[in-house]
């Protein structure tokens, strides 16, 4: 066989995977339901095989069983045999595969090279630049990408995502690949391109499975071995060049030039109950994958061997197997990326902090000279309301709606063991904390400012804290609420949690108007900490009474601390309130931790 740039890959440890009488139930409106009923099988390294069936057959569902995917309501044994016998969910086997979602999840805002540069840092230990780079080369060029290598995600085409992911995961060159539809979406050229060159990365030993809608004739027979699904069961496996002689022995006779892929989807979706179990039975008790198994075509170990030896000149000396050792590189890696997501995507840091600049100004027009006017005491009041609200709405809010898009790719990158989940949070928060700072001076400067607060530096800066720490607990309720329920609810919830705190808070009704058990529930608000907080920042500390203007006949408010004191906000000292903040800060973060850690599981 002539070389191809496909060749100069790696070549695979062999790995079969068996499995045997797997069932799924789900529940369903209180009652069981069996998804997958007593499916068996084997899917051999070396060979690419189609999970193929009707729409509804289970096809996905036994996928997601096979590659430990789904965990709940699974029945029977999967076991992958390498010599010694490996069960799916462990960590051996979890290393060995990857799994391909029908999805693509990738950051747009990355060049392919540099997802490809980052990704091989989170898997591999290599070091050396000059490796990766060379590593990187021979996989792109081998899935044809190498064209596109500088161009962004959200640039490419369907079937070059499709191509991306499937380089991503060669990176650590798992000899199992399971991969859900990953035809969907292109056209038949393309399709058949990438089946193709799935079929040449099994032929180097890797066992890859997977699900496929309706193949064109001629993509059909690139497969080395389908696996028909029906109705939850299998009803046939084996070679897909014997599938009409199968259907023959059975009673239906496929028409001539006609697709054999279509006939059987066309018998099988139309079969009764009674039939799809004679299927499954037939499908069992025959071998049919072989004809293809002939000596020729089986990759048996020791060839494998042979192709590993003679491919190794052309293959970068990189031991892929082994991931980085520190979880602190891991960390810096996915620090890095978080900080040019931000960058890259104007709407996170570029938008955000404009508006709040401009949104300030907005407020000093507003609530002009109410800082120093002793007229407008309350006004002043009004005004860092209206701040901590909006700070806290513009922290929630994108959080909650954009989260749940991002746990797709968290899910789906975790699941490929990319990361460990702590490390990429450490790395989210250690990103979201400068954000959000840059974010408060952005707004406090130009508000606090333009509203003619004391110009003293501390006061500033007791304010613009206040105002960071604002931002810091929003964006962890934003996170909690978005990693828990879908972005509609986030948003619902979201608004109501602030409503609710705001009630509470000491500022529509004052603390000392309070009834006691509000009164005491105003501590679970870290608003009214928030308000005492900045109260005191500009009116605490010995500060200076207030000026009353002459054309005013009356000031009610000359008095700092008789201001403070009316409205109930001197009970606690200002670094008092912000340990509070700074305990919600923690709970908040803590929660989305492990909110975050619960949907992972259950998504
Ligand atoms: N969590 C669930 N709860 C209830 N029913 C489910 C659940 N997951 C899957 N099903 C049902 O199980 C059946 C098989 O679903 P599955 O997604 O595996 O089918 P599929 O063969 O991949 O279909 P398609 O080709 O349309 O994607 C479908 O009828 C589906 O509605």
């Amino acid at each position: 066989m002539e070389k191809g740039p496909i060749d100069s890959l790696h070549v695979c440890k062999a790995l079969d995977i068996e499995c045997n009488s797997l069932s799924l139930t789900v529940r369903q409106d209180k009652e069981c339901k069996k998804i997958i009923r007593g499916v068996t099988g084997t899917f051999k390294s070396g060979e690419l095989t189609a999970i193929m069936g009707p729409s509804g057959a289970g096809k996905t569902s036994l996928l997601n069983i096979l590659t430990g995917y789904q965990k709940s309501g699974v029945e029977g044994v999967i076991k992958c045999k390498n010599g010694k016998k490996t069960k799916t969910g462990s960590s051996q086997y979890k290393n060995d595969s990857c799994y391909i979602l029908q999805d693509d999840h990738l950051i747009a805002y990355f060049t392919v090279y540099e997802i490809m540069y980052s990704t091989t840092q989170l898997k591999i230990s290599e070091q050396s630049k000059e490796k990766n780079d060379l590593l990187i080369d021979s996989i792109l060029t081998t899935l044809g990408l190498e064209k596109v290598k500088n161009i962004r995600c959200g640039n490419l085409s369907g079937g070059q995502r499709k191509r991306l992911s499937i380089a991503l995961e060669l990176i650590d060159d798992p000899p199992i690949l399971f991969l859900d539809e990953p035809t969907t979406g292109l056209d038949s050229s393309s399709s058949n391109q990438c089946v193709q060159m799935l079929k040449t990365l099994a032929e180097r030993g890797r066992t890859i499975v997977c699900t496929i809608h309706q193949p064109s004739a001629s993509m059909y027979h690139l497969f080395s071995h389908v696996y028909i699904m029906a109705k939850g069961k299998c009803v046939y496996q084996g070679a897909p060049e014997n599938t009409v002689p199968y259907l023959a022995l059975h009673g239906y006779i496929c028409p001539k030039y006609h697709n054999p892929a279509d006939f059987l989807l066309e018998v099988t979706s139309d079969a009764s109950t009674q039939d799809i179990d004679k299927f499954a039975i037939a499908a069992t008790e025959t071998n049919w994958r072989s004809s293809i198994n002939s000596e020729n075509d089986k990759v048996s170990e020791k060839e494998v061997d042979i192709k590993r030896q003679s491919d190794s000149y052309d293959y970068p000396d990189v031991d892929r197997s082994k991931r980085p050792q520190s979880q602190w590189k891991v960390f810096k890696v996915l620090l890095k990326k978080q900080f040019i997501h931000q960058y890259r995507d104007w709407t996170v840091a570029k938008l955000k902090l404009v508006v709040h600049f401009l949104v300030g100004i907005f407020l000093g027009v507003t609530f002009q000279n109410c800082g120093n006017d002793a007229s407008k005491t309350l006004q002043n009041f009004s005004f860092f309301i209206t701040g901590v609200v909006y700070l806290c709405y513009t922290s929630l809010m994108p959080a909650a709606l954009r989260f749940p898009q991002e746990l797709k790719i968290i899910k789906k990158e975790h699941f490929n063991r990319w990361y460990k989940l702590r490390t990429f949070y450490a790395a989210f928060l250690a990103a979201d904390l400068p954000m959000q700072v840059l974010l408060a001076v952005s707004y406090t400067t130009s508000a606090y400012v333009a509203t003619s607060q004391p110009l003293e530096f501390s006061r500033f800066f007791m304010v613009l804290l206040i105002h960071s720490l604002i931002g810091l607990v929003a964006s962890g309720m934003g996170i909690m609420f978005g990693s828990l329920v879908n972005p509609v609810n986030g948003t619902f919830i979201g608004a109501i949690s602030t409503v609710t705190m705001l009630s509470v808070a000491g500022f529509l009704c004052f603390f000392p108007h309070m009834n006691t058990v509000f009164y005491y529930a105003s501590n679970l608000s870290y608003f009214s900490f928030s308000m005492e907080g900045l109260l005191q920042a500009v009116y605490g500390y010995n500060r200076e009474k207030l000026v009353c203007p002459e054309d005013e006949i009356f000031c009610l408010y000359t008095s700092p601390k008789q201001f403070l004191t009316e409205l109930g906000m001197d009970k606690l000292p200002y670094w008092v309130d912000v340990g509070w903040i700074t305990g919600y800060f923690i709970l908040f973060r803590l929660l989305a931790y492990y909110s975050l850690k619960f949907r992972l599981k259950h998504l």
